[in-house]
């Protein structure tokens, strides 16, 4: 709670003067009961019409005063409430940019995106009416209780008879609240990841027909939510009876004990009438508990949500990022005995790999699938940090690199190609925004894609993504290995980013790479293409299995002879097939 609401902290003057003007409108309503006993008093009962108007006139000017406080006290009170929202959320968004690879495994996506939409609107709001509205109710208990006091003693105790109870009992519930609104909370995590998880795979969902299926998974999460939310509002509506109840006892005994005393000559019923007002405001800001506790639950459930994030700073990757004073990498790339398990996994994925790749060579990685290929290349730019061993790039362990230096001469192009929503161009400048117009189209040439966007009736300025051209998979993976290019990068890592091109395209573009300075590394499944590296580095269930030539490779490994007498056999069939 503490960590999030430290974000209101530059809002103090806004909230300080939406606080004031909010006491202000509160004061006036507190007076007004006063004010009305003493017109019947000295006005109505004794019949001088001068009170009447004089204090009527008051009575006016102060509503006057409670309105204008109220129209200001709503601005200042948005303005606080959204640009407190405002940075909570860029905060958040900075920290789970933040966030090492190990920490993002730890939140859901779903999670994550749930924290940052209504997680934060919840605090927003309670921050918003808590100046707006909330913090009234109480005040106003206490002030209404304070003034009946000050009519009457005696009368103004049948009042406080119920308070501890009631204090007890609403303790209790924003308690219980708390816990159940987490779980709706929980719930809302779900039903975002299956609708993520169902727009994502649209195209899917249609191919295999699942549409229905879909729905009623989609319908089983939405039901939790829905059962969860009234759980948790029928407990919550269980207040506002109690409150109520407790109020109107109290108000029985205010005017039959009231009554009484009248009789007794020991109050006036101006006296009366007044406590009874208070008794009625009383009553009435105790309807707004029930609305008070709900959304305070609500909100201290959330701001714990979020205050995982922020202070999941155990593993911060900005903190790293600063420059480490080394110089432009080498491309060299050297593995020693490295192993790597990923967080919470009793396995290891990588064992003892160790390999040398020289500044400008080519290395091919090959592998069955699962066999760590990707883990591997994730380890260099330090997505995951390897759990033993030593990587050294240009001679240097990558450890001692700060994070920026050694990401921004690496090109890593994905097994996935990711494009972002924004025009061609707008995702080649991605990669260096720095990047000129004919550097980006340079990139796009080698990277075999430039004739594709060239056919485009918009080229460079086509926009991909939603509402724009849906590229081929072979484009997007040719678009991304640009994106990559522009980076000019000493290192170059292509995850298998190639297998959507045909054979063609394929072989012009790896002629064109061949004139590039950075050393390269390269998952591939075609023996054709390891044949054109300078060494192939073979992995089987996170081992090396094989490491040499191709020519070292036909002589020492069997997997990999089999792999290329499988393929050699693959290509003879299609060639018959072509021929026949
Ligand atoms: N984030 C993760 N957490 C735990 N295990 C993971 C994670 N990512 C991958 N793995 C596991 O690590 C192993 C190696 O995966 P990796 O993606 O490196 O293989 P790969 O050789 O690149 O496979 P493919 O050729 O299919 O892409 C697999 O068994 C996979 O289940």
């Amino acid at each position: 709670m503490k960590t999030v609401f430290s974000y209101a902290k530059p809002y103090k003057w806004p909230i300080f003067i939406a606080l004031f003007l909010m006491l202000t409108e509160l004061s006036v309503e507190l007076i007004q009961p006063l004010l009305i006993a003493k017109i019947i008093d000295e006005g109505i009962l004794a019949e001088d019409v001068t009170v009447i108007w004089t204090w009527g006139s008051v009575m006016m000017g102060l509503a006057f005063v409670a309105f204008f406080s109220g129209v200001i006290n709503s601005y200042f009170a948005a303005h606080a409430a959204q640009s407190f929202a405002f940075d909570l959320r860029q905060a958040l968004f900075r920290q789970v940019q933040a966030f090492s690879m190990a920490t993002f495994l730890r939140f859901p996506t779903a999670g994550l995106i749930t924290r940052l939409t209504s997680d934060v609107t919840m605090v927003q709001n309670v921050l918003f009416m808590g100046l707006r509205i909330m913090m009234r109710a109480p005040l106003l208990v206490l002030g209404s209780l304070v003034m009946a006091f000050v009519v009457n003693v005696k009368l103004a105790f049948y009042l406080v008879i119920g308070a501890p109870i009631l204090l007890i009992f609403l303790f209790i519930m924003a308690r219980k609240g708390v816990g159940y609104f987490s779980n709706v909370q929980r719930r809302l995590d779900r039903v975002n990841r299956v609708i993520q998880e169902n727009l994502q795979a649209v195209r899917l969902i249609k191919a295999y027909l699942r549409g229905m299926y879909e729905a009623s998974r989609f319908s089983r999460v939405a039901d939790k939510l829905r059962h969860d939310t009234v759980k948790a509002m029928r407990m919550m509506e269980l207040i506002l009876p109690v409150l109520l109840f407790v109020m109107n006892v109290s108000l029985m005994a205010v005017l039959w004990f009231g009554a009484v005393e009248i009789g007794n000559g020991e109050a006036q019923v101006g006296e009366l009438v007044a406590i009874v007002n208070y008794a009625m405001r009383m009553t009435g800001a105790f309807s707004m508990f029930a609305f008070i506790i709900v959304a305070f639950s609500r909100a201290k459930a959330s701001a714990e949500r979020m205050e995982e994030v922020l202070v999941a700073n155990d593993d911060l990757e900005l903190n790293r990022s600063e420059s480490s004073g080394l110089s432009q990498l080498e491309g060299e790339l050297r593995f020693e005995h490295v192993s790597f398990t990923y967080p919470g996994k009793p396995e290891p994925i990588l064992d003892d790999i160790s390999f040398h790749v020289a500044p400008g060579e080519k290395l091919a990685i090959m592998g069955a699938t699962g066999s760590g290929k990707s883990t591997l290349l994730n380890l260099i730019p330090r997505i995951f940090e390897a759990t033993e061993g030593k990587i050294f790039v240009g001679g240097t362990e990558v450890n001692e690199w700060s994070l920026k230096d050694l990401r921004d001469t690496i090109g890593l192009v994905p097994q996935q190609s990711i494009l972002f929503t924004g025009s061609i161009l707008d995702n080649l400048s991605w990669g260096d925004t720095e990047a000129a117009p004919d550097e980006l189209e340079e990139a796009a040439k080698k990277a075999q894609i430039h004739e594709s966007i060239d056919l485009f009736p918009q080229k460079y300025g086509t926009r991909v993504g939603q509402k724009g051209v849906n590229l081929s998979g072979g484009q997007k993976q040719r678009l991304s290995i640009a994106r990559a290019l522009v980076r000019k990068p000493s290192i170059l890592i292509l995850d298998d980013s190639t297998s959507a091109l045909d054979v063609k395209t394929e072989m012009a573009l790896w002629e064109a790479l061949e004139k590039e300075a950075a050393t390269m590394l390269v998952v591939t499944q075609k023996v054709q293409t390891a044949k054109g590296a300078d060494r192939i580095l073979l992995l089987d269930e996170g081992k090396v299995v094989g490491y040499g030539t191709h020519a070292d490779l036909m002589r020492q490994s069997q997997l990999y002879q089999k792999i290329a007498q499988s393929q050699a056999e693959e290509e003879v069939i299609v060639d018959g097939e072509e021929h026949s």
